[in-house]
C-alpha cells in the first residue's frame, strides 16, 4: 500500500491579540490565562497572547507567562520606529523582555500604507524589518513577520511588497505571515499572489492571516494553503478587528474533515479534541458573555439541526441524506425540531427523545401533528418550547394528570409612594386554585405583573408544593407577532429546576398576562410531569 506523507500545517491562533482588537471584547487576564490553556489542549501550533508593553494586561501575562505543553507562546509587537535602532527602541525592547518562545512583529508592506501611514521611506522600512528581525533572532527567538496590508500592497507595488517579505525571511523570520490587513482581498487573489510569494519564499515559511470583511477569511486561507503557504492564522469564533479573523472553530473540522485537506495535510488538533470544538466555542462565548451564533458552522446548536418534515423523514434512514459531516466529530449533536415545516417524523423524533411512548398506527399520532401545526399557525413555536411541546403532546396522547385547577387570578400595578416618599409601581396577584378539592388562595407582590403571578402561582400548590419548590424562572422573552389592533403576544419561559435541568414553555394571546400565564402554567406542570408527581 502506497502511504503519502502528509505535510505538517501549523495554526496560529490569535484570539488573544487580534480577537482582543474586538469591538466589545475586553479579556481579564484570569480570562487571557483560561483561554491559552485551552487552545494549547485543544493542539494549538502558536498562541499569540498579545502585545506586551503595549497595556498593564499584556505586559503582567507575558510576565507571568501561562505553563503551556505544546503551543508556542507567542508575542507580538511593532518593528522598530522609523529613524530609532533596534537597541534603542523601547517598544522592541519590551517584546525581547517578555517571556514569549516567539516573537511575531508586524511591518507594513505596502508602499502606501509606508508613505502616508508611517510617514517613511521604502528602504527605512526594509531597513526597520531586518534590524527588528535580527534583534529577536539573536535573543534567541522564533521569529515571524506579520506583513501588514500585503495583499493591497501586492497589487500596488508587488516588488516592494516581496521586498518586505524577503527581508524578514533573509534575516532569518521562521514565518513570513501576508496580512489580508483590510480584509478586502478575493479568493482568488489571494491564491494567485500566494504562488508568486512562494517561488521567492519557501511555502513552509509563508503564512496566512486573513480579515473576514467578505466573509470569506476562511476560504482565503484555505486558497493560501492550496497556493503553498503552511501557516494559518486564525481566531475561535472569528473574532477579530471589525468583521474579525479567520475563523478557526470552521478551519479546524474543514482542515480535519474535508478529503482534500486531510489527504494531504496534518494539523496539531487530533479527532479526540476535534470532539471538543463545541465546547472549546462556547467556553470561550461564555467567557466573554457573548450569545452564541446559534447558526456557526460545524459549533452553532443549528448546524445540525433539522426543522422541515421532508428532511426529517429521511435524517431518521440516514443522516447522512443533510448532514456534510457527523455531527459527534466535532462535539455536536443532531436535533429535530416540530414546528409548522415538520411532518409525522419530526414529532417521532421527538417523542422518541423525550421518551414519550406511542403507536405508530394511532390515529392521536395525526392529530397531534395538525394540532400542532394549527397552534403554530396561531403564533405558538414549538421548536424553541420543547416542554410545551412535550406537554402538548402527552395531552393528545391522552397522558397528563389533571393535577390542579386555576380558579381565578387577579393581577393590580399601582404607583405609589414608599416610606422614603419614592414613586414605586408594584404589582400584587391573587391565585385562586383547586388541588384536588382543597381550595387554595395566595397572593404576592412582585416588581412587575408576570414576577407577581409566578410568586403568588407557586406560593402554595398543595400536596405538590413539595416538587415545585427548586423551581426558578430563568428569562422571560416576549414578541409580538403581528401589528396594530390584532396583535399576538407570544410570551417564551425558560425555566430550571434543582438538578440544573433546564426547558421552555410558550404562551400566546392578545394579552400579554394571559399569555405569560400559559407558558408559566406549562412550566409549573411541566416540572410535576418531570418530578413524577402522582396525580
Ligand atoms: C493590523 C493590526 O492589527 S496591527 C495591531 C494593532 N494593535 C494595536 O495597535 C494595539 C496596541 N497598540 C498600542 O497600544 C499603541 O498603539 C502602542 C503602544 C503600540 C504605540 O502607541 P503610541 O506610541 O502612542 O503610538 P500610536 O498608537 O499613536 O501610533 C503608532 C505609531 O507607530 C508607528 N508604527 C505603526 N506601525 C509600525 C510598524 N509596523 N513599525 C514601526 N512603526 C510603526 C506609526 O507610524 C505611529 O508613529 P508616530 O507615533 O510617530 O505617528
Ligand atoms: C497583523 C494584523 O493583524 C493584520 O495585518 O491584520
Amino acid at each position: 500500500m502506497n502511504s503519502v506523507k502528509k505535510e505538517r500545517l501549523y495554526l496560529f491562533d490569535t484570539t488573544l491579540r487580534d480577537g482582543a482588537q474586538t469591538n466589545g471584547v475586553d479579556f481579564t487576564l484570569a480570562d487571557k490565562q483560561v483561554i491559552a490553556a485551552m487552545l494549547d489542549d485543544l493542539g494549538i501550533d502558536y498562541v499569540e497572547g498579545g502585545y506586551p508593553g503595549a497595556n498593564p494586561l499584556d505586559s503582567e501575562f507575558f510576565a507571568t507567562r501561562p505553563k503551556l505543553n505544546h503551543a508556542r507562546f507567542t508575542a507580538f509587537g511593532m518593528t522598530r520606529r522609523a529613524g530609532r535602532s533596534a537597541s534603542n527602541d523601547p517598544g522592541v525592547a519590551g517584546l525581547l523582555e517578555a517571556k514569549a518562545d516567539a516573537i511575531c512583529f508586524v511591518a507594513k508592506a505596502s508602499a502606501y500604507q509606508v508613505r502616508v501611514a508611517l510617514e517613511t521611506t521604502k528602504e527605512e522600512n526594509l531597513a526597520s524589518i531586518r534590524d527588528s528581525v535580527a534583534a529577536a533572532k539573536a535573543a534567541g527567538r522564533e521569529v515571524m513577520l506579520d506583513c501588514e496590508h500585503f495583499f493591497d500592497g501586492y497589487k500596488e507595488d508587488p516588488s516592494f511588497a516581496l521586498a518586505c517579505a524577503k527581508a524578514a525571511y533573509e534575516a532569518g523570520a521562521r514565518w513570513v505571515v501576508l496580512c489580508d490587513t483590510n480584509g478586502g482581498t478575493m479568493p482568488n487573489e489571494i491564491e494567485t499572489i500566494v504562488t508568486e510569494v512562494t517561488k521567492h519564499i519557501p511555502g513552509d515559511h509563508v503564512g496566512i492571516h486573513a480579515h473576514n470583511d467578505t466573509e470569506q477569511a476562511v476560504a482565503n486561507s484555505l486558497a493560501a494553503v492550496r497556493a503553498g503557504a503552511r501557516q494559518i492564522q486564525g481566531t475561535l469564533n472569528g473574532l477579530g478587528e471589525r468583521c474579525g479573523n479567520a475563523n478557526l472553530c470552521s478551519l479546524i473540522p474543514t482542515l480535519k474533515l474535508k478529503k482534500e485537506f486531510s489527504d494531504a495535510f496534518e494539523i496539531g488538533v487530533t479527532a479526540e479534541k476535534l470532539a471538543t470544538l463545541v465546547k472549546v466555542s462556547r467556553t470561550l462565548d461564555d467567557m466573554l458573555n457573548r450569545v452564541p451564533n446559534r447558526h456557526a458552522p460545524y459549533v452553532g446548536e443549528s448546524a445540525f439541526v433539522t426543522k422541515t418534515g421532508i428532511h426529517a423523514s429521511a435524517v431518521l434512514k440516514d443522516p447522512q441524506t443533510y448532514e456534510h459531516v457527523l455531527p459527534e466529530l466535532v462535539g455536536n449533536h443532531r436535533k429535530v425540531l416540530v414546528s409548522d415545516q415538520a411532518g409525522r417524523s419530526n414529532v417521532i423524533a421527538e417523542l422518541d427523545r423525550a421518551g414519550i411512548p406511542y403507536e405508530k398506527s394511532d390515529p392521536k399520532l395525526t392529530r397531534l401533528v395538525e394540532e400542532l401545526k394549527a397552534r403554530e399557525a396561531a403564533g405558538y413555536a414549538y421548536e424553541s418550547a420543547n416542554a410545551s411541546f412535550e406537554l402538548l403532546a402527552r395531552r393528545t396522547l391522552g397522558k397528563v394528570p389533571h393535577y390542579f385547577e386555576v380558579e381565578q387570578f387577579d393581577v393590580n400595578v399601582e404607583q405609589r409612594y414608599n416610606a422614603l416618599g419614592e414613586r414605586v409601581t408594584v404589582a400584587l396577584a391573587v391565585v385562586k386554585v383547586d388541588v384536588a378539592g382543597e381550595h387554595l388562595i395566595s397572593a404576592a407582590e412582585g416588581n412587575g405583573p408576570v414576577n407577581a403571578l409566578d410568586v403568588a402561582l407557586r406560593k402554595d400548590l398543595g400536596k405538590y408544593q413539595k416538587y415545585i419548590e427548586g423551581l426558578t424562572l430563568i428569562d422571560y422573552r416576549v414578541r409580538i407577532l403581528n401589528g396594530g389592533t390584532g396583535a399576538v403576544t407570544r410570551v417564551l419561559i425558560e425555566s430550571e429546576d434543582e438538578n440544573g435541568g433546564r426547558w421552555t414553555t410558550v404562551g400566546v394571546s392578545p394579552n400579554i398576562i394571559d399569555a405569560s400565564f400559559q407558558a408559566l402554567m406549562d412550566s409549573v406542570i411541566y416540572k410535576l410531569v418531570k418530578s413524577g408527581a402522582p396525580a
